[in-house]
């Protein structure tokens, strides 16, 4: 994204947004309620009308048909019907996308949801019908997926398991960006992306945010920010060792 600008009505919701994104790396995207998460993800998706910038998302603009079945989207309403069961709701999905019944199954698989693929969705889980939702936006093997509050309403278990699912993903060379307005949830991810009332705060990794801020925990670290102004200066690429290599390696991210 390059000095994205998105106005709605009358207000300036995103305000000259800039930042990059990698294979293989879990972004999150936190700020505060109304601080424009939903729109810029949109914008990464295509669905935004942009007033500014550019929106380039592998090489071609945002929402381009080419880009239909490589960006994957998971919207803060579970898309999801509750008088079908978890294999029919993904087929569903499946067949509007042209993916064959085998797609079905494999996302079911990456999901964990194969043991309750019969389930209808109004008996699931709020963390299995947010499940469903990711498995439906993993159809077609995106190269990047757009995760809009994944966790939310979750209890902490069910988050860390949603939060482990993302990083097995991350392994695979996926691109996850993951919202949330749970600053807690930074130090889960490779990179952050502080947004505060339409303006980015800065890119950088939380361990970089931690230090640079010498917070004690990534709330403080912050508001931390806020007062010092923020610093969008993007991180070193070099510096991002995703969560799930430092864990295979043995090392502490
Ligand atoms: N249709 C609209 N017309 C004008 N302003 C809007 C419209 N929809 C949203 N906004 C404003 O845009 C801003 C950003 O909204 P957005 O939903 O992107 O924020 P968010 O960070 O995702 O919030 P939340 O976490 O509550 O979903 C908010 O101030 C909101 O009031």
């Amino acid at each position: 994204m390059q000095r994205l600008v998105v106005r709605r009505g009358r207000s300036l919701v995103l305000d000259q947004v800039g930042f990059q994104l990698a294979p293989g790396l879990i972004i999150g995207l936190l700020g505060p309620s109304g601080s424009g998460k939903s729109t810029l993800l949109r914008s990464i998706v295509g669905n935004q009308i942009i007033s500014g910038g550019t929106a380039t998302v592998l090489g071609q603009p945002a929402g381009h048909k080419s880009l239909r079945h490589r960006v994957g989207y998971m919207t803060q309403a579970a898309s999801v019907y509750d008088d079908l069961s978890v294999k029919q709701n993904i087929a569903y999905f499946a067949k509007i996308l042209g993916q064959r019944a085998a797609e079905v199954e494999r996302v079911m698989e990456t999901t964990d949801l194969t043991d309750q693929s019969d389930r209808l969705a109004m008996d699931l889980s709020g963390g299995q019908r947010n499940r469903v939702s990711l498995a439906i936006a993993l159809l077609g093997s995106p190269d990047i997926v757009i995760l809009d509050e994944p966790t939310v309403g979750l209890d902490p278990v069910l988050r860390a398991d949603l939060w482990a699912m993302f990083s097995r993903l991350a392994a695979t060379g996926l691109c996850l960006v993951v919202s949330s307005h749970v600053m807690d949830e930074a130090m889960r991810c490779d990179e952050v992306l502080l947004l505060r009332e339409g303006k980015l705060l800065g890119q950088m990794t939380p361990e970089a945010l931690m230090e640079s801020t010498g917070a004690q925990n990534p709330e403080d670290a912050f508001v931390a920010l806020i007062a010092a102004g923020g610093t969008a200066q993007p991180p070193s690429r070099k510096a991002s060792v995703p969560k799930h290599r430092a864990a295979a390696e043995g090392k502490q991210p």
